[in-house]
Protein backbone atom coordinates (compact mmCIF):
# COMPACT_ATOMS: atom_id res chain seq x y z
CA UNK A 1 0.00 0.00 0.00
CA UNK A 2 1.22 3.03 -0.87
CA UNK A 3 1.98 5.82 2.40
CA UNK A 4 0.08 8.79 2.31
CA UNK A 5 0.71 12.43 4.41
CA UNK A 6 -2.18 11.77 7.82
CA UNK A 7 -2.78 15.03 9.55
CA UNK A 8 -4.57 15.04 12.82
CA UNK A 9 -6.45 17.87 13.78
CA UNK A 10 -6.19 18.14 17.34
CA UNK A 11 -4.00 16.59 19.20
CA UNK A 12 -5.25 14.92 22.54
CA UNK A 13 -5.76 11.29 24.42
CA UNK A 14 -7.14 9.76 21.67
CA UNK A 15 -5.29 10.68 18.47
CA UNK A 16 -1.86 10.68 20.62
CA UNK A 17 -3.06 6.68 20.81
CA UNK A 18 -3.48 6.39 16.99
CA UNK A 19 0.12 8.03 16.64
CA UNK A 20 1.76 5.92 19.37
CA UNK A 21 0.14 2.88 17.87
CA UNK A 22 0.64 4.04 14.40
CA UNK A 23 4.93 5.04 14.71
CA UNK A 24 5.05 1.34 16.86
CA UNK A 25 3.36 -0.14 13.67
CA UNK A 26 6.32 1.21 11.41
CA UNK A 27 4.10 3.76 9.75
CA UNK A 28 7.16 6.72 9.05
CA UNK A 29 6.39 9.61 11.53
CA UNK A 30 7.63 11.97 9.05
CA UNK A 31 4.62 11.49 7.15
CA UNK A 32 2.55 12.40 10.42
CA UNK A 33 1.47 15.68 11.36
CA UNK A 34 -0.96 16.62 14.27
CA UNK A 35 -1.69 20.20 14.87
CA UNK A 36 -3.32 21.67 18.30
CA UNK A 37 -3.52 25.08 19.81
CA UNK A 38 -1.37 25.14 22.28
CA UNK A 39 2.27 23.27 22.48
CA UNK A 40 2.59 21.10 25.32
CA UNK A 41 0.80 18.25 23.79
CA UNK A 42 2.41 19.01 20.35
CA UNK A 43 5.94 18.93 22.26
CA UNK A 44 5.21 15.54 23.80
CA UNK A 45 4.21 13.85 20.10
CA UNK A 46 7.54 15.48 18.55
CA UNK A 47 10.01 14.36 21.88
CA UNK A 48 7.73 10.83 21.89
CA UNK A 49 7.17 10.17 18.26
CA UNK A 50 9.32 12.38 15.91
CA UNK A 51 6.32 13.44 14.23
CA UNK A 52 5.42 16.88 12.48
CA UNK A 53 3.70 19.56 14.82
CA UNK A 54 2.06 22.99 14.68
CA UNK A 55 -0.47 25.18 16.29
CA UNK A 56 -1.99 25.66 13.03
CA UNK A 57 -4.78 23.75 11.70
CA UNK A 58 -4.75 24.81 8.36
CA UNK A 59 -1.06 24.16 7.87
CA UNK A 60 -1.65 20.31 8.98
CA UNK A 61 -4.51 20.30 6.78
CA UNK A 62 -2.68 21.31 3.56
CA UNK A 63 0.18 19.14 4.29
CA UNK A 64 -2.40 15.84 4.46
CA UNK A 65 -3.72 13.39 1.90
CA UNK A 66 -5.71 12.08 4.48
CA UNK A 67 -7.19 14.50 7.48
CA UNK A 68 -8.26 12.86 10.42
CA UNK A 69 -10.51 15.38 12.73
CA UNK A 70 -9.69 14.51 16.05
CA UNK A 71 -11.77 17.45 17.86
CA UNK A 72 -14.12 17.73 20.50
CA UNK A 73 -17.52 16.60 18.74
CA UNK A 74 -18.36 20.22 20.15
CA UNK A 75 -16.23 22.00 17.66
CA UNK A 76 -16.33 19.75 14.93
CA UNK A 77 -18.75 22.19 13.08
CA UNK A 78 -16.33 25.23 13.79
CA UNK A 79 -13.39 23.35 13.26
CA UNK A 80 -14.13 22.06 9.49
CA UNK A 81 -15.76 25.48 8.71
CA UNK A 82 -12.60 27.47 9.48
CA UNK A 83 -11.01 24.49 7.51
CA UNK A 84 -13.07 24.94 4.36
CA UNK A 85 -12.91 28.49 4.37
CA UNK A 86 -8.91 28.72 4.42
CA UNK A 87 -7.28 25.43 2.93
CA UNK A 88 -8.71 22.95 -0.33
CA UNK A 89 -9.61 20.20 0.54
CA UNK A 90 -10.91 19.25 -3.10
CA UNK A 91 -9.28 15.42 -2.95
CA UNK A 92 -8.05 14.91 0.22
CA UNK A 93 -10.23 11.94 2.54
CA UNK A 94 -11.58 13.53 5.68
CA UNK A 95 -11.89 10.82 8.33
CA UNK A 96 -13.83 12.17 11.30
CA UNK A 97 -12.82 9.67 15.02
CA UNK A 98 -15.43 11.96 16.60
CA UNK A 99 -18.61 10.38 18.50
CA UNK A 100 -22.11 11.54 17.39
CA UNK A 101 -21.30 13.21 14.33
CA UNK A 102 -23.23 11.25 11.70
CA UNK A 103 -21.75 11.33 8.11
CA UNK A 104 -24.15 13.40 6.75
CA UNK A 105 -23.32 16.06 9.04
CA UNK A 106 -20.06 15.65 8.85
CA UNK A 107 -20.58 16.30 4.58
CA UNK A 108 -22.51 19.07 5.38
CA UNK A 109 -20.07 20.75 7.94
CA UNK A 110 -17.30 20.40 5.16
CA UNK A 111 -19.19 22.14 2.83
CA UNK A 112 -21.28 18.80 1.45
CA UNK A 113 -18.06 17.45 1.05
CA UNK A 114 -18.63 13.76 0.11
CA UNK A 115 -15.28 12.03 0.83
CA UNK A 116 -15.70 11.45 4.69
CA UNK A 117 -15.57 8.33 6.37
CA UNK A 118 -16.28 8.25 9.94
CA UNK A 119 -14.52 5.73 12.24
CA UNK A 120 -14.90 5.54 16.01
CA UNK A 121 -11.31 3.77 17.39
CA UNK A 122 -10.25 3.14 20.94
CA UNK A 123 -7.29 4.59 23.24
CA UNK A 124 -6.04 0.67 23.79
CA UNK A 125 -4.74 1.44 20.17
CA UNK A 126 -1.57 3.40 21.68
CA UNK A 127 -0.36 -0.20 22.17
CA UNK A 128 -1.52 -1.88 18.81
CA UNK A 129 -4.69 -3.51 20.18
CA UNK A 130 -7.35 -1.28 19.73
CA UNK A 131 -9.99 -1.61 18.10
CA UNK A 132 -11.71 0.78 15.61
CA UNK A 133 -14.92 0.72 13.42
CA UNK A 134 -15.26 2.21 9.99
CA UNK A 135 -18.29 3.42 8.11
CA UNK A 136 -18.18 5.46 4.64
CA UNK A 137 -21.10 6.30 2.40
CA UNK A 138 -21.08 5.22 -1.66
CA UNK A 139 -19.19 8.27 -2.49
CA UNK A 140 -16.01 6.56 -0.69
CA UNK A 141 -13.82 4.28 -3.44
CA UNK A 142 -12.42 1.23 -2.72
CA UNK A 143 -9.03 2.69 -2.78
CA UNK A 144 -10.02 5.28 0.25
CA UNK A 145 -11.48 2.85 1.93
CA UNK A 146 -8.59 0.15 2.01
CA UNK A 147 -6.54 2.67 2.21
CA UNK A 148 -8.03 3.89 5.95
CA UNK A 149 -8.45 0.44 7.07
CA UNK A 150 -4.85 -0.10 6.12
CA UNK A 151 -3.72 2.95 8.47
CA UNK A 152 -6.33 1.74 11.60
CA UNK A 153 -5.29 -1.79 11.07
CA UNK A 154 -1.74 -0.72 12.63
CA UNK A 155 -3.26 0.27 15.73
CA UNK A 156 -5.48 -2.70 15.93
CA UNK A 157 -8.14 -4.38 14.76
CA UNK A 158 -10.94 -2.54 12.12
CA UNK A 159 -14.59 -3.56 11.62
CA UNK A 160 -16.53 -1.96 8.42
CA UNK A 161 -20.16 -1.33 9.69
CA UNK A 162 -22.85 -1.24 6.92
CA UNK A 163 -24.73 1.55 8.20
CA UNK A 164 -23.85 5.36 10.05
CA UNK A 165 -26.17 4.03 13.15
CA UNK A 166 -23.88 1.07 13.98
CA UNK A 167 -20.94 3.19 14.33
CA UNK A 168 -22.95 4.00 17.47
CA UNK A 169 -23.37 0.40 18.62
CA UNK A 170 -19.52 0.54 18.21
CA UNK A 171 -19.20 3.42 20.71
CA UNK A 172 -20.94 1.55 23.20
CA UNK A 173 -18.87 -1.58 22.82
CA UNK A 174 -15.81 -1.04 21.86
CA UNK A 175 -15.33 3.16 21.93
CA UNK A 176 -16.12 3.75 25.85
CA UNK A 177 -15.66 0.43 26.90
CA UNK A 178 -12.38 0.59 27.75
CA UNK A 179 -14.04 2.91 30.24
CA UNK A 180 -16.05 0.55 31.60
CA UNK A 181 -13.69 -2.19 32.18
CA UNK A 182 -11.11 0.21 33.86
CA UNK A 183 -14.09 1.22 36.21
CA UNK A 184 -14.59 -2.53 37.06
CA UNK A 185 -11.10 -2.88 37.66
CA UNK A 186 -10.89 -0.15 39.90
CA UNK A 187 -13.43 -1.23 42.14
CA UNK A 188 -11.88 -5.21 42.38
CA UNK A 189 -8.60 -3.56 43.06
CA UNK A 190 -10.49 -0.64 45.85
CA UNK A 191 -12.15 -4.12 47.43
CA UNK A 192 -8.73 -6.26 47.36
CA UNK A 193 -7.12 -3.06 49.19
CA UNK A 194 -10.34 -3.22 51.32
CA UNK A 195 -9.78 -6.50 52.55
CA UNK A 196 -5.72 -5.88 53.51
CA UNK A 197 -3.83 -6.22 50.01
CA UNK A 198 -1.62 -3.37 49.46
CA UNK A 199 -2.44 -0.86 46.14
CA UNK A 200 0.64 -2.56 43.99
CA UNK A 201 -0.40 -6.20 44.60
CA UNK A 202 -4.06 -5.33 44.47
CA UNK A 203 -3.27 -4.30 41.04
CA UNK A 204 -1.48 -6.90 40.03
CA UNK A 205 -4.14 -9.36 41.12
CA UNK A 206 -6.79 -7.80 39.17
CA UNK A 207 -4.82 -6.27 35.97
CA UNK A 208 -3.38 -9.56 35.35
CA UNK A 209 -6.80 -11.77 35.84
CA UNK A 210 -7.86 -9.35 33.19
CA UNK A 211 -5.33 -9.82 30.69
CA UNK A 212 -5.56 -13.94 31.14
CA UNK A 213 -9.01 -13.36 30.73
CA UNK A 214 -8.70 -10.97 27.83
CA UNK A 215 -6.25 -13.18 26.01
CA UNK A 216 -8.33 -16.78 26.73
CA UNK A 217 -11.65 -15.01 24.74
CA UNK A 218 -9.11 -14.45 22.22
CA UNK A 219 -7.34 -18.06 22.54
CA UNK A 220 -10.43 -19.98 22.48
CA UNK A 221 -13.07 -18.60 19.57
CA UNK A 222 -14.97 -21.89 19.46
CA UNK A 223 -16.38 -21.15 23.18
CA UNK A 224 -19.15 -19.32 24.30
CA UNK A 225 -18.22 -16.71 26.66
CA UNK A 226 -20.46 -18.77 29.21
CA UNK A 227 -18.24 -21.45 28.59
CA UNK A 228 -15.47 -19.59 29.43
CA UNK A 229 -17.32 -18.49 32.35
CA UNK A 230 -18.27 -21.91 33.69
CA UNK A 231 -14.92 -23.32 33.61
CA UNK A 232 -14.33 -21.35 35.93
CA UNK A 233 -17.63 -21.94 38.42
CA UNK A 234 -17.15 -24.88 40.95
CA UNK A 235 -20.64 -26.28 41.58
CA UNK A 236 -20.89 -24.70 45.15
CA UNK A 237 -17.62 -22.98 44.70
CA UNK A 238 -16.59 -19.73 45.74
CA UNK A 239 -17.39 -18.34 41.94
CA UNK A 240 -20.79 -19.29 41.88
CA UNK A 241 -21.47 -16.78 45.02
CA UNK A 242 -19.75 -14.41 43.50
CA UNK A 243 -21.31 -14.35 40.13
CA UNK A 244 -25.22 -14.99 41.68
CA UNK A 245 -24.48 -11.59 44.02
CA UNK A 246 -23.74 -9.62 40.68
CA UNK A 247 -26.70 -11.64 38.96
CA UNK A 248 -29.08 -10.58 41.79
CA UNK A 249 -27.66 -7.19 41.48
CA UNK A 250 -29.04 -7.13 37.60
CA UNK A 251 -25.44 -6.70 36.23
CA UNK A 252 -26.51 -7.75 32.68
CA UNK A 253 -29.34 -5.30 33.12
CA UNK A 254 -26.80 -2.55 34.38
CA UNK A 255 -24.37 -3.38 31.07
CA UNK A 256 -27.34 -2.64 28.99
CA UNK A 257 -28.68 0.41 30.44
CA UNK A 258 -25.03 1.99 29.95
CA UNK A 259 -24.46 0.62 26.53
CA UNK A 260 -28.00 2.08 25.40
CA UNK A 261 -27.09 5.08 27.79
CA UNK A 262 -23.85 5.54 25.56
CA UNK A 263 -25.87 5.21 22.12
CA UNK A 264 -28.25 7.60 23.45
CA UNK A 265 -25.97 10.36 24.05
CA UNK A 266 -24.54 9.88 20.32
CA UNK A 267 -27.35 10.37 19.24
CA UNK A 268 -28.07 13.42 21.26
CA UNK A 269 -25.07 14.29 20.14
CA UNK A 270 -26.15 14.20 16.31
CA UNK A 271 -28.83 16.69 16.57
CA UNK A 272 -26.55 19.20 19.66
CA UNK A 273 -23.98 19.93 17.62
N1 LIG B 1 -10.74 9.46 24.27
C1 LIG B 1 -11.28 8.38 23.71
O1 LIG B 1 -11.22 7.25 24.25
C2 LIG B 1 -11.96 8.49 22.39
C3 LIG B 1 -12.22 9.71 21.79
N2 LIG B 1 -12.84 9.77 20.58
C4 LIG B 1 -13.08 11.06 19.93
O2 LIG B 1 -11.83 11.66 19.72
C5 LIG B 1 -11.99 13.07 19.70
C6 LIG B 1 -10.92 13.69 20.57
O3 LIG B 1 -11.08 13.20 21.88
P1 LIG B 1 -9.87 13.22 22.91
O4 LIG B 1 -8.59 13.12 22.16
O5 LIG B 1 -10.19 12.22 23.94
O6 LIG B 1 -10.03 14.70 23.50
P2 LIG B 1 -9.01 15.55 24.41
O7 LIG B 1 -9.85 16.38 25.31
O8 LIG B 1 -7.98 14.65 25.00
O9 LIG B 1 -8.31 16.49 23.36
C7 LIG B 1 -8.95 17.50 22.63
C8 LIG B 1 -7.82 18.25 21.94
O10 LIG B 1 -8.38 19.15 21.01
C9 LIG B 1 -7.58 20.31 21.07
N3 LIG B 1 -8.28 21.44 20.49
C10 LIG B 1 -9.11 22.33 21.09
N4 LIG B 1 -9.55 23.22 20.20
C11 LIG B 1 -8.99 22.89 19.00
C12 LIG B 1 -9.05 23.43 17.69
N5 LIG B 1 -9.81 24.48 17.42
N6 LIG B 1 -8.32 22.85 16.73
C13 LIG B 1 -7.54 21.78 16.96
N7 LIG B 1 -7.46 21.20 18.18
C14 LIG B 1 -8.18 21.75 19.18
C15 LIG B 1 -7.25 20.48 22.53
O11 LIG B 1 -6.14 21.34 22.66
P3 LIG B 1 -5.74 22.08 24.06
O12 LIG B 1 -5.23 21.03 24.95
O13 LIG B 1 -4.71 23.06 23.61
O14 LIG B 1 -7.02 22.71 24.52
C16 LIG B 1 -6.96 19.04 22.93
O15 LIG B 1 -5.62 18.71 22.73
C17 LIG B 1 -13.40 13.36 20.18
O16 LIG B 1 -14.19 13.77 19.10
C18 LIG B 1 -13.89 12.04 20.75
O17 LIG B 1 -15.28 11.86 20.55
C19 LIG B 1 -13.18 8.63 19.88
C20 LIG B 1 -12.95 7.42 20.41
C21 LIG B 1 -12.37 7.23 21.73
O1 LIG C 1 -16.63 9.62 25.76
C1 LIG C 1 -16.63 9.92 24.56
O2 LIG C 1 -17.54 10.63 24.10
C2 LIG C 1 -15.55 9.39 23.66
C3 LIG C 1 -16.09 8.55 22.56
C4 LIG C 1 -15.76 7.14 22.92
C5 LIG C 1 -14.82 7.26 24.02
N1 LIG C 1 -14.68 8.50 24.38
Amino acid sequence: MQARRLSFIGAGNMPRSIISGLVKGGYDPKLITASNPSRPKLDALEKDFGIVTTQSNHEACDKGDVVILSVKPQIMADTCKDLIEHCDIQGKLMVSIAAGITTGRLMEMLGDYAKVVRTMPNTPSSLSLGMTGLYAPESVDLEDRDFIAFVLNHVGKTLWVDTDEQINTVIAAAGSSPAYLFLFAQAMQDEAMAMGMSKDDARLLVQQALLGSAEMICHNPELELSELRAQVTSKGGTTHEAICTFQDNQLESIVSKAMQAAVRRAGEMANDF
